[in-house]
């Protein structure tokens, strides 16, 4: 019998073998968990291993090594049926990406080059093809089927990056090139430019589209110069920008899409860096330009410019120079390039390209080009629109209006200036009748640029919108004040309708006011820098009516255009920068300096016989190049004049001609014919330098100090002023209700001064050459008490008969000196003025003696300086250069200041030695 404690034992024992049973069960379990977990994990290792190298892209060793793994067989059957499924489903994928890729790449955009190149697209550019075709990826199978296009989007799309692997440059080249000449044979030519930079290089980059660089469609630009296209494309943006905002647009493809116009141009600006950053500066206008450039049709094509930039952009990275990771497919996918288009073709493409732009240019357009069918059609009330150019056969148009009210042109001479004017004043006066537009043209070049568009003695024709004409006014510069004076009144004028009228503008003045003429003025002014030609008050008051003009012109259409050949008219603003910046509109002809913006160089690069037109005050982004037709040569502008006479001539007046190269003729002036006997009678000295024909004149009333004094030693002008003052005078007095005392001691006048004499007769007139002065002086101031004829003493030369004046008579108190200071004093209130010539101020001041100038109320000097003056103008300074042909009048009863007449010209005869 088993002891108890032997039965415990047993049962203990048998215990712990059960547990070590479990144990031993659960572990055995664990350890098949274990190897199978294992063996779970080295399949799935295996299967990752397999997927991240692709079943088909497996070395032979790699596979071997594959093979042998214990999970192989299950894990290429699990793979195979995934794929087989996956590939199942994606048996359409390839052909879906075709379609894509056909559809948004339609013809050259993304067909094969057989197709396409060297014929010149159609493409209106209205709208752009999506996608362009850079290649094609083939997925894993290597079946055709699986074989897709790969595209970019480009244009107003998405800006495209390419990186570069070591020596891939020409495989860039063949993607870049490929692209521009898909892009440029879509579109219709002229739609697309291209602008190349490249960092390294000036001249060699993708020399196959070379053909194009003889026209706007192709521009190459300085390595060192990144600036100068970033500035241009910047330009762009901002202008397109701006039109759109105006038309409530944010993108030039919704202007194209709203307007069904191309608008402007695509441009494709192809930047080839090196890889490293650019200066910080660049970068940032790179990155400005690149957020702004899609909205405006413009795309960055970056190749190595490792700038990020803030816009859509597409990604291409070579990795060798057939292959390329693209955005567009993913890192999955590589990229098998199109080759790059031969050579050959290439270059016959681009060359066809450049030809077909070139005649849809038509070459240079003619004056006949700028003209409308119907004349006289457009309303000026808003602004004043006229092409003046063309630009590859578009038209490009100058706007005077409220936006840019007054122009300033410049350009050395010769470069076209003159010409520009014809084809602008030609444009505009065809576009808008006489009632529209009213010129005033003013020429202070020597010369007789604007002479013809007044009636002339070969043509008799005019331009009807011609309001004045003003030709060979390089010496009166008071005629450019004039006719600022004249701007200045009709501004005021205006402004003052305008007030009545509760209105601001010209525009709603004229809707307010329907009857009323308010034509838009436009007042030209070649060489104006004449006007600031001296220190002097015409330059002082010049200055400050121009300027009043410049600022407040522009609300009331009376708008200024300012020529001017050279740096020197332009400097003149300096310290006047009032007139400067109003004038918005700038116009730089061929190497005009300093008309545009200072960084703005367009005008150096402008070929001939182009302007370069700008709204924005000269800024490089206003820039708009324009070929200007020949609207100089015969017959040309004559042409449209004709037309335009013919049309307006009876309704509107002929405009009046100043020329400064011509005396006025006395009888020749309204006014002379229509003097007639009155009780004011009025002496005519000459014309008045004024935008109105006036003939300035003096009045002779009864009064005292109504003498005249004509001063200096220019015999012609001096006998013309006593001339036309007598025969003036005669003409309104009745036949003997005058009489004529008239002396002539210089013996080289006495043939002039007797002609007079016998006309005066002649006329019915008493006249009487008196021999012996003093005598006739005596007897005059006999009878001032009881004069009751009226007297006009014709004294020429006074000075030469001093001697004989002053020399006292036996027994007589009085010299004829005295006398004649007493028939000077006392005469003019009795009817008896004195017109006397004084070849020099200090014989009148002898004449005067110590009683001073009172008598003299009236002067006009020749060849005496302006100092010598004052005493006869209350004191004032004097500003004058003699000139020959000009006088300066003065009438102490209507003139603040002097002014300068011209004298007339007297009329021929015969064996006068002085004419
Ligand atoms: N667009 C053009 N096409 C053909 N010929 C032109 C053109 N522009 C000007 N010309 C010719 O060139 C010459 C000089 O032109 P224009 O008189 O207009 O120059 P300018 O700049 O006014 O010179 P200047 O200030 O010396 O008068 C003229 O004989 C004119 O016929």
């Amino acid at each position: 019998m088993k002891s108890k404690a032997a039965e415990q034992r047993d049962r203990v024992r048998t215990a712990l073998n059960r547990v070590r049973h479990q144990i031993g069960l659960v572990l055995g379990a664990a350890a098949g968990a274990r190897k199978a977990a294992a063996a779970e994990l080295a399949k799935l290792e295996l299967e990752q291993q397999i997927v991240k190298v692709g079943m088909d892209h497996a070395t032979t060793e790699q596979q071997h090594e594959w093979s042998r793994h214990p999970a192989a067989h299950d894990v290429f059957t699990a793979l195979s049926g995934v794929r087989g499924a996956y590939y199942t489903d994606w048996s359409a994928g390839p052909n879906e990406l075709r379609e894509l890729v056909a559809s948004n790449a339609p013809g050259p955009a993304g067909r094969p080059p057989g197709e396409w190149l060297g014929r010149v697209g159609h493409n209106p550019g209205i709208t752009a093809p999506g996608l362009w075709r850079v290649g094609s990826v083939t997925t894993a199978g290597r079946d055709i089927a699986r074989t897709f296009d790969v595209a970019v989007p480009l244009l107003d799309e998405s800006h495209l990056a390419i990186t570069s692997a070591p020596k891939t440059r020409p495989a860039i080249d063949a993607i870049v090139q490929n692209l521009l000449i898909r892009v440029l044979s879509t579109f219709e030519p002229g739609a697309v430019r291209v602008h190349l930079w490249d960092m390294g290089q000036l001249t060699a980059i993708l020399p196959d589209l070379y053909p194009l660089s003889r026209t706007s469609a192709l521009t190459l630009y300085d390595p060192g110069r990144l600036e100068d296209l970033l500035d241009e494309l910047a330009g762009h943006i901002r202008r397109i920008h701006a039109t759109g905002m105006q038309a409530g647009h944010t993108t030039l493809r919704e202007i194209r899409r709203a307007s069904g116009q191309r608008v402007e141009p695509f441009r494709v600006a192809v930047l080839y860096g090196n890889g490293e950053t650019l200066e910080p500066e660049r970068a940032r206008d790179l990155k400005r330009v690149a957020s702004g450039a899609l909205a405006a049709g413009i795309c960055l094509i970056m190749v190595d410019v490792p700038t990020a930039v803030n816009a859509a952009v597409e990604t291409l990275s070579l990795l060798d120079d057939r292959r390329a990771i693209s955005s567009m497919t993913g890192t999955d996918l590589v990229v098998d390039l199109d080759p790059p288009l031969p050579s050959g073709q290439v270059i016959r493409a681009a060359g066809r390209i450049a030809e077909a732009l070139i005649a849809k240019q038509g070459g240079p357009r003619s004056f006949a080009d700028l003209l409308p069918t119907e004349f006289g059609k457009e309303s000026s009330s808003r602004e004043l629109r006229a092409p003046v150019g063309f630009f590859e056969g578009e038209p490009v148009e100058v706007v005077i209006g409220d936006a840019s009210p007054h122009a300033l042109i410049g350009g050395p001479s010769g470069s076209g200036k003159t010409n520009f004017l014809y084809a602008m004043l030609g444009s505009m006066c065809a576009r808008y009748g006489p009632d529209e537009l009213a010129l005033y043209l003013l020429d202070f070049k020597e010369g007789v640029s604007f002479a013809g568009l007044a009636p002339g003695r070969k043509d008799a024709s005019w331009l009807p919108h011609a309001r004045l004409v003003g030709v060979n006014v390089n010496t009166d510069r008071e005629f450019g004040l004039a006719l600022l004076r004249f701007l200045a009144d009709e501004l005021r004028r205006r402004s003052a309708a305008a007030k009545e009228q509760e209105v601001t503008n010209l525009a709603d003045l004229r809707e307010q006011d329907p009857t009323g003429h308010w034509p838009r003025i436009v007042a030209v002014i070649d060489e104006f820098q004449y006007l600031f030609a001296g220190r002097d008050g015409v330059t002082a008051q010049a200055t400050q009516l121009l300027e009043d003009i410049a600022r407040r012109g522009r609300s009331q259409g009376i708008h200024l255009v300012l020529a001017s050949q050279d740096v020197a008219g332009i400097e003149a603003f300096w310290g006047k920068p009032a007139v400067f910046e109003q004038c918005t509109l700038r116009i730089a002809m061929p190497k005009a300096r300093r008309v545009l913006a200072e960084t703005n160089n367009a005008a150096v690069s402008a070929p001939k016989w182009h302007a370069v037109l700008n709204h924005d005050s000269g800024v490089a982004h206003g820039n708009q190049l324009a070929h200007v037709p020949d609207a100089s040569s015969k017959n040309v502008f004559v042409d449209l004049q004709h037309k335009l006479w013919e049309k307006y001539a009876d309704s509107f007046a002929r405009p009046r001609l100043f020329d400064g190269a011509h005396s006025p003729v006395l009888e020749q002036f309204p006014v002379y014919a229509e003097l007639k006997p009155n009780d004011r009678p009025r002496a005519l000295l000459g014309q008045s330098i004024d935008v109105t024909e006036a003939a300035c004149g003096v009045d002779l009333p009864r009064a005292p100090g109504r003498n005249i004094a004509v001063l200096g030693g220019a015999t012609a002008e001096a006998l013309s002023i006593m001339d036309s003052a007598a025969r003036s005078l005669a003409r309104q007095y009745e036949g003997d209700a005058v009489e004529f005392v008239v002396s002539c001691p210089v013996e080289a006048c006495l043939p002039a001064v007797r002609e007079l004499v016998g006309r005066l007769g002649n006329e019915g007139h008493r006249v009487e050459l008196a021999e012996d002065l003093p005598a006739r002086l005596a007897g005059i101031v006999d009878g001032l008490s009881t004069a009751d004829t009226a007297k006009i003493l014709l004294l020429y030369g006074i000075d030469a008969a001093l001697p004989v004046l002053e020399a006292k008579a036996v027994g007589q108190p009085k010299s004829g000196l005295d006398h004649l200071r007493t028939v000077l004093k006392q005469g003019p209130g009795h009817g008896i003025h004195t017109i006397g010539w004084w070849r020099s101020i200090a014989r009148l001041k002898d004449t005067l003696g110590f009683g001073g100038t009172d008598d003299i109320g009236t002067w006009a000097a020749l060849d005496v300086q302006g100092n010598e003056l004052s005493p006869f103008a209350a004191g004032q300074v004097v500003h004058w250069s003699p000139r020959p042909g000009r006088a300066l009048f003065f009438d102490r009863t209507t003139h603040g200041a002097p002014e300068v007449i011209i004298p007339f010209q007297r009329p021929d005869f015969e064996g006068t030695g002085v004419s």
